[in-house]
């Protein structure tokens, strides 16, 4: 039976993680949030574990750091860059809420979690006989959420989309977010009900705490936006002015 491979690789500047997830016996893997700065060390991983990767997955358009889909092209030619159609931005591939992704014996579900930006998704993976994972981007972090202060945030859309998509799945699953900013890896749903103070607020209360965050804007917005929202590709970026 297949096993998973499994990767989490951390990008340090944005404090990003990045993941490789794949199945050893047929080889075939996706990534999920590269970065640009890291692209040669995961191309270089990837390379030495045999994998095939068919998708580099986006969580959603990033606004601290430059997506590494664009980079790895040149390393992996298989690999299409995949990102939400309610994104806005530009990818090879769109996702939806409900869509499947095949990964050999293991199936990542798309689920829609809008509301650090409107085209937020999360990925839950299941299949032979694993503890399930769910990858949650900027959405769920650990016991914390991402911001709602830019990019068509929306607390109220957040706190909807994690009780009702995340915060649903089975207790056991294990949590992958995108960022930690204090040196923490995974987290799980049972421990998330238990521990994240933010999101176990009343509605109202979790608004008012999103309010008053305050958190400086990221350091490489102005440059992350632009980039992001052409699947990280310079050319297509200047070409656009
Ligand atoms: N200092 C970092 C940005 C930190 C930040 O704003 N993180 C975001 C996710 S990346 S847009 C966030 O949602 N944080 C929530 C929190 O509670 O920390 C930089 O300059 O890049």
């Amino acid at each position: 039976m297949s096993k998973l491979v499994f990767k989490q690789l951390f990008e340090a500047e944005s404090s990003t993680y990045t993941y490789i997830v794949g199945d050893d016996v047929t080889k075939e893997a996706v990534i999920i949030d590269p970065v640009d700065l890291t692209a040669a060390r995961d191309a270089h991983l990837i390379e030495e574990l045999g994998l095939d990767v068919k998708y580099a997955l986006n969580t959603h358009v990033h606004a601290d750091h430059i997506t590494g889909t664009h980079a790895l092209r040149e390393y992996l030619p298989n690999a299409k860059s995949a990102l939400s159609e309610r994104s806005g931005g530009r990818a090879d591939v769109y996702f939806k809420q409900g869509d499947h992704i095949r990964i050999g014996g293991f199936t990542l579900d798309v689920l829609e979690t809008p509301g650090h930006t409107d085209g937020c998704v999360s990925f839950y993976v299941y299949g032979c006989g694993i503890v399930p994972l769910v990858f949650t981007g900027d959405a769920v972090l650990i016991r914390g959420c991402g911001r709602t202060d830019f990019q068509q945030g929306s607390s109220e859309v957040l706190y909807k989309s994690i009780w009702e998509r995340i915060f649903t799945l089975p207790r056991e699953t294990i949590i992958y977010p995108a960022h930690d900013y204090k040196g923490l890896t995974s987290s799980s749903v049972g421990e998330e009900l238990a521990y994240n103070t933010r999101l176990l607020k009343k509605k109202e209360e979790f608004v008012e705490v999103m309010a008053n965050l305050n958190l400086p804007y990221p350091k490489k917005i102005d440059a992350a936006l632009p980039m992001n929202l052409a699947d990280g590709d310079v050319k297509y970026v200047q070409n656009s002015k």
